[in-house]
């Protein structure tokens, strides 16, 4: 074999194209990483859920210590410290980045550190001109944030989250622009440290892609913390001024004007798949520019597979992992199980976080007709709950009188990131309602709070 092929070739080194080399590692010898960023490690390590979930954490225990008099507590005056905060989120990162770059550099991979494009016949074209070719070759590379036709956007200067998970000083005030999961975190901890916050979406709600009443919750906890919401609205013109920036918008029928030092674009990430080379060697994209696949990850063209946020149609880091690691074993004749996307599993670290597992409710009504069966319970109500003054949200589960399994849990409230797993495990292994009310539930948790429609469900 010559010296420039491999076995496996991932473009790429990300959550996706980590998680397939590694696996691929186990099985062949010779396994290449092209990864030519600046610094290794992905988006979620450098730029996405580490950094971020690093500062949400420390801005909840601001928001905890700010409401401790609910609590009995006399905490005089909790405040920031910003340089302490970005200091300890670059320690925090440069430890994760550091262990992952490890094993990226261990000599079990042979890592090219420049951007490649795809050439015919399983080749890859690297920036120096370099042709390196595998047997099978993963597409893993990524998104980047994206810049819609918005008027004025492309004209004024804008954050992004790159900026906002790098601040080292509180911004005055800053118009957040959407109210996807980036915007909701982000904006929750702009308003925490201290700045002024005007949020700016274009759907009837925020979470556009989560059910009304889990988004409803939410609402009501950024409005209650200071954040000026605007939903539903049309946005006529961004332009800067002397101050920073103002943004034009129409809500209904009334024109409304705004002005902040920064904006935060927050309206969505594209596929990085624009330089690829793919229309050239026949590897079919959608309107979005994500790389069509098949449920292993195979792309129109034959040995060539794509996984993570290049491929959507979900950009969250355990399924890049999923549909890394399936391509991978698929590509190998491991023969995996198809990705399919029936129990996705989503988390928004706002507070209260936002969780849920299964199918949308539109799909449960139309899949389970007459047999749904719908139970919920709220925070307000649930002793341990009450007792940690974690009164916003509610329980609520979705089953069927036919086969009793538990088909889909939402949760919103304190820790639902954590709260939901144990509905994961029901919808994930199919379990009924009785399976799991076999389950010890420990008193008082949070936890204990699933019992209550459980019960419900049970009759
Ligand atoms: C602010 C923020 C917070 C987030 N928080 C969460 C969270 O809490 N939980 C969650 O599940 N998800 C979260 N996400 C989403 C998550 O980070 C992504 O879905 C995930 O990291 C995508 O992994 P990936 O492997 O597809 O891409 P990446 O990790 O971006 O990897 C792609 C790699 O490919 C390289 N590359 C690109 N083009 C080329 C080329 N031509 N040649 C060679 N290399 C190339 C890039 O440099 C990069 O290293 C968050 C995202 C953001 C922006
Ligand atoms: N907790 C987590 O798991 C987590 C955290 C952060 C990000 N992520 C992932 O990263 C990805 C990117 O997140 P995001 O929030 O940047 O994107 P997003 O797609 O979730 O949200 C973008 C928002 O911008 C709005 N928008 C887009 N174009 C617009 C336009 N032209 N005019 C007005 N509004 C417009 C959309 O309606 C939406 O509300 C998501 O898929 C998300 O799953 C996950």
């Amino acid at each position: 074999m010559s010296q420039d092929h491999f076995d496996f070739l991932v473009l790429g080194g990300g959550s996706a194209g980590y998680n397939a080399a590694s696996l691929a590692r186990k099985h062949v010898e010779r396994v290449a990483i092209v990864d030519g960023s600046k610094e290794l490690g992905g988006l979620c390590i450098l730029r996405g859920c580490m950094p971020s979930k690093t500062l949400l954490y420390s801005a909840d225990v601001l928001q905890l210590a700010r409401e401790s008099r609910k609590l009995g507590l006399n905490i005089s005056r909790p405040q920031v410290d910003m340089a302490a905060l970005h200091q300890r989120k670059l320690d925090m990162i440069a430890d994760f980045a550091g262990h992952r770059r490890s094993q990226i550099e261990s000599d079990r991979y042979h890592l090219f550190r420049q951007n490649g494009k795809l050439g015919p016949d399983r080749t890859v074209i690297l920036d120096d001109g370099t042709q390196i070719s595998a047997d099978r070759i993963l597409i893993s590379t990524g998104s980047h944030v994206s810049v819609p036709d918005v008027p004025g956007l492309a004209d004024v200067p804008f954050l992004t989250s790159d900026d906002i998970l790098d601040l080292d000083t509180v911004p005055e005030s800053v118009i957040v622009l959407g109210g996807g999961v980036v915007a909701c975190e982000l904006a929750q901890f702009l308003c925490r440290i201290g700045s002024k916050v005007i949020m700016i979406q274009r759907s009837p709600h925020i979470l556009s892609d989560f059910e009304p009443d889990m988004a409803a919750v939410l609402e009501e906890a950024l409005i209650d913390e200071g954040v000026e919401l605007f939903t539903h609205t049309d946005i006529e013109n961004i332009e800067p001024n002397e101050n920073g920036v103002s943004v034009q918008f129409r809500q209904g029928h009334r024109a409304v004007i705004r002005q902040a030092q920064f904006l935060f674009n927050a309206l969505g990430r594209k596929p990085a798949t624009a330089k690829l080379g793919l229309e050239e060697i026949g590897i079919e994209t959608r309107s979005s520019g994500h790389i069509r696949t098949n449920e292993y990850q195979m792309t129109s063209h034959p040995g060539i597979y794509a996984a993570g946020d290049c491929a959507g149609p979900h950009e969250i880091v355990h399924i890049a992992i999923l549909q890394g690691e399936t391509a991978a074993r698929h590509s190998l004749g491991l023969e995996p199980m198809p990705v399919d996307y029936d129990k996705v599993l989503s988390v928004v670290f706002t507070d209260p976080q936002i969780a849920s597992v299964g199918p949308s409710e539109e799909t449960i009504r139309e899949n389970l007709g007459d047999s749904l069966q719908i139970a919920e319970f709220p925070f307000s109500d649930h002793g341990r709950s009450m007792l940690m003054e974690a009164r916003r949200g509610y329980v609520r589960l979705f089953s069927s009188s036919s086969d009793r399994k538990i088909h889909r849990a939402e949760c919103v409230g304190r820790d639902a990131g954590e709260l939901i797993h144990s509905m994961a495990v029901a919808v994930g292994t199919g379990a009924t309602v009785d399976e799991i009310m076999k389950a010890p539930w420990y008193h008082p948790t949070l936890s204990e709070i699933w019992t209550y429609p459980l019960e419900d469900l049970a009759g």
